[in-house]
């Protein structure tokens, strides 16, 4: 009997429509003759499986299960590739665990921790990891503006600290400019992380569990035409992304060896995407996303595709590691 797989899509963020992109990717690269697979949208609406016919099939959420034509179907596993919350910062995978069925993404813990940026380079730190200097503002705290750009410097990054697609993120270059991006921030998430600039080159790294090893695919050098990796540039052509990057093989090295260790150190599964920049010529690292995008325009294929192993080989060994 083939396993049945739910690819869990959509969210309740701002990064819904790319999580969409993202799970019809996958829906249309996964091998079908080795998985009957179904699309799972988890919106804040409604949980519901969408058949071929487009017509809607509600989900049970006492037992993640659905039923199609008068039959029960109860899933193996699910191909977790809903960005933001609740897939990507831990709600779903600890509903999932408390009901037994398996998912490809990382467990609930380290996708709430990797999905808090000021938590997660908190512990990073701990290990000698380097980043950039940060302020921290919850919903409500006093904005002492001045004690900002004593902290962080400018130009600095005023970003949502639990959101991803550059949702909420600006650049600042003046004191002036803090609290209108501040604002921006607090729209994503009640929480905001303030970052000094890191300046250089901006790469990102693949990071999976393939055929029971931890490997680093090849290395992207990310240039945007705008001021940083913003959603433009990400989503809408507006950067270069060059895999393999145009940098000194010890450098490649580097980097690989510190996004691996990154992995290691929080026990991270599946599919993850680290990112670093070059600052006085060492890697600071930004962030790891642990529900990478998957779309057409995204990284993580490119890289995949540059290491050789096409999007079915890189599906299917997934999801037959769930298990172990
Ligand atoms: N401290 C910083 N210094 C310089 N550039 C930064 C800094 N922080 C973020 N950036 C820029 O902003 C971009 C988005 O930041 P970040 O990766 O933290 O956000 P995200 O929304 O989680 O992104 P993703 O879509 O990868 O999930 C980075 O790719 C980089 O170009
Ligand atoms: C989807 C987006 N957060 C990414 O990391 O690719
Ligand atoms: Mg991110
Ligand atoms: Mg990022």
């Amino acid at each position: 009997m083939k396993k049945k797989i739910a690819i869990a899509m959509g969210g309740y963020s701002s990064e819904y429509e790319i999580s969409v992109n993202s799970g019809n990717l996958v829906y249309q690269h996964i091998d079908k003759e080795k998985y009957e697979v179904y699309r799972a949208f988890i919106t804040e609406d409604a949980w519901y499986v969408l058949d071929e016919q487009e017509v809607k099939h509600p989900i049970n959420k006492a037992n993640f299960s659905t039923e199609i034509n008068k039959l029960n179907i109860q899933f193996d596993a699910v191909f977790n590739i809903i960005h933001g919350t609740p897939g990507e910062d831990g709600l779903f995978q600890a509903y999932l665990e408390i009901l037994g069925i398996p998912q490809t993404a990382s467990n609930y813990y380290q996708a709430a921790l990797t999905f808090n940026k000021r938590d997660c380079i908190s512990i990073l730190k701990a290990f000698g990891i380097k980043t950039a200097t940060n302020y921290f503002l919850n919903k409500g705290d006093a904005i002492n503006t001045k004690e900002i750009v004593e902290r962080v410097g400018l130009p600095c990054f005023v970003k949502a600290n639990k959101a991803g697609s550059s949702f909420g993120i600006s650049k600042v270059k003046k004191e002036e400019d803090l609290k209108t991006a501040i604002e921006f921030s607090f729209k994503e998430d009640e929480e905001v992380i303030i970052e000094s600039f890191l300046d250089g080159v901006e790469v990102s790294v693949g990071v999976i569990n393939y055929q029971g090893e931890i490997k680093a695919l090849p290395v992207t050098e990310i240039i945007p035409e705008n001021e940083f990796f913003d959603y433009e540039a990400k989503y809408l052509g507006k950067s270069q992304e060059i895999t393999p990057a145009n940098i000194s093989e010890t450098d490649r090295k580097k980097v690989q060896e510190q996004a691996k260790r990154i992995f290691k150190i929080l026990k991270l599964k599946g599919l993850t995407r680290a990112e670093f920049i070059f600052h006085n010529n060492e890697p600071h690292f930004i962030e790891i996303n642990t529900t990478p995008g998957l779309s057409e325009a995204s990284i993580l294929p490119q890289q995949a595709k540059a290491a050789g192993i096409s999007l079915k080989e890189l599906f299917s060994n997934l999801i037959e590691a769930v298990d172990n």
